[in-house]
């Protein structure tokens, strides 16, 4: 055993060992040079592969490993029509030059409407693509969400998805890791969408930059998959590299029987490899942070970063008592576009829209307390709802458990799979001044149409604000 293998290391160096096809040198400076990582999936959407296709093109390069490769339909598809052809001609030509790419290079695609069509990073997991220890790359920030199977999971810019594509590796530079340690237990009503607006209102945006987070403790072993998914989804809000999470029994029950996951002696192989994912005993992380899960209650932003959360019971913040001068100018910036009174109670703020969808929230786990919150109830006067499945999948198992026949009679919009109103880059977007309870992971100006103001929250709090007409958890329902 060498040296390196006999040092107690973390789980997200395990996977980085497990990967490094050519170390990268130290020079005369001892500065390490970046190692050659090899790269077991690719996910590939429309957005940012065209011009990697270009390259490769240009080159005259083939894709290195199609089998390793999988494209699918998200940012700029219709979720009503979603079976017509794409009015809107910048989409339009997005989704076509996917098509085409992927015809010529032989990638798998899942295109709109086809039945495991849907958001990339809720298609992997649903596959049974996404598996411990491996290193899942796309060109897309949301990346680090299959980071809760215990995979390094990375989003990468356009040249780096050329890179990958030619040669099925990635030239990338040691990180640094932080665990992020949850204790106790999430109180009922309070969920892992709560927890991670916490954690980065807690780290700040930037808390987590060059750093791989790995969330660990009694709080995380109890969640689901979907849980952990939602958590690892918004690591990168925090400004990290990655999230991730040990697998463990919960991994392994949701992905066995999937289509791509292991079989017979495969599969025990597999889980014999998979429970050594795990950081030793010794190892040491570069930060440590510690959260109390019991204190914890439903989360809602207010400005306009991830950052900028509070606790359901409290108020709109005053910018003349944040004593940090750059947090309260943006603070008092944010609390402008937001249209928003210092001092309001977020019980008190009137919403026009509830956003239930997108690769942080649009699981079916996720429809199910919504449909559990609607049941019997109906949306607002006045008010918009979409519902937004993850992927056809979802839709199919939500119509399959009535999840549907409850949204509609709730009076919300049950639409076809897609990235939707998480950003405005398809037909569901909000109006300018209008406020929008969101289920996705950013609320930055105009991401969800312009002017719009978006407010994140979890499932629950998105159900029961569409039900109030402002903010609200479910306990504050009659
Ligand atoms: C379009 C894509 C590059 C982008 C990302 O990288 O995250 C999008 O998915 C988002 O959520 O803003
Ligand atoms: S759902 Fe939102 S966050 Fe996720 S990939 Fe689509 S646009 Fe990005």
């Amino acid at each position: 055993m060498s040296e390196k293998n006999a040092k107690p290391r973390t789980l997200a160096e395990k996977v980085w060992d497990d990967h490094v096809v050519v170390p990268g040198e130290v020079d005369a400076h001892g500065n390490a040079n970046p190692d050659l990582i090899y790269i077991d999936l690719h996910l590939v959407h429309e957005v940012t592969s065209p011009q990697a296709f270009d390259g490769l093109r240009m080159a005259g390069r083939e894709l290195r490993r199609p089998d390793l490769t999988i494209a699918t339909e998200d940012h700029n598809v219709p979720t009503v029509d979603i079976f017509s052809p794409i009015a809107d001609q910048v989409s339009a030509l997005q989704v076509e030059t996917l098509r085409r790419n992927c015809e010529e290079f032989g990638v798998r695609l899942h295109p709109m409407g086809d039945v495991e069509q849907g958001i990339v990073h809720v298609v992997g997991p649903q596959l049974g693509l996404t598996q411990p220890g491996m290193t899942v790359v796309c060109g897309d920030s949301h990346t680090s969400t299959h980071g809760a199977f215990g995979a390094l999971a990375m989003g990468i810019g356009t040249s780096e998805v050329e890179h990958v594509m030619a040669t099925q590796t990635l030239s990338l530079r040691p990180f640094k890791t932080m665990a992020i340690t949850v204790d106790g237990e999430l109180p009922p009503g309070v969920t892992s969408k709560d927890l991670i607006l916490a954690v980065i209102a807690e780290i700040g945006t930037g808390g987590g930059q060059g750093h791989v987070l790995e969330y660990r403790g009694p709080a995380i072993e109890k969640l689901s998959m979907e849980a952990r998914m939602t958590i690892c989804n918004m690591s990168i809000e925090a400004g990290a590299r990655a999230g991730m999470i040990a697998p463990d029994a919960t991994t392994y029950e949701y992905l066995k029987g999937r289509p791509n996951a292991p079989v017979g002696d495969d599969w025990d192989a597999a889980v014999e490899y998979w429970d050594g994912l795990r950081t030793d005993d010794g190892a040491v992380f570069d930060r440590e942070v510690h959260i109390d899960a019991t204190a914890l209650t439903p989360f809602v932003t207010w400005g306009t970063n991830p950052g900028q959360g509070l606790p359901l019971g409290a108020s709109i913040p005053d910018p003349s008592e944040i004593v940090d001068e750059t947090e309260a100018t943006a603070a008092a910036r944010a609390i402008e576009y937001m249209g928003l009174t210092p001092g309001t109670p977020l019980r008190e703020v009137e919403v026009d829209t509830v956003f239930v969808g997108s690769c942080t929230n649009g699981r079916i786990e996720d429809l199910r307390v919504v449909a559990e919150i609607l049941s019997g109830r109906k949306v607002a006067d006045g008010m918009r709802m979409l519902i937004v499945p993850g992927s056809m999948k979802v839709r199919a198992q939500a119509d399959e458990e009535g999840l549907g026949e409850i949204f509609a009679a709730a009076g919300a919009d049950w639409r076809m799979a897609g990235c939707s109103m998480c950003l405005g880059m398809n037909p569901d977007q909000l109006s300018p001044g209008e406020r929008c309870a969101s289920t996705s992971n950013r609320n930055f100006e105009g991401r969800q149409g312009k002017g719009g103001r978006t407010h994140l929250v979890s499932p629950a709090v998105a159900a029961a604000t569409a039900v109030r007409g402002r903010f609200a958890a479910p306990a504050d329902l009659v």
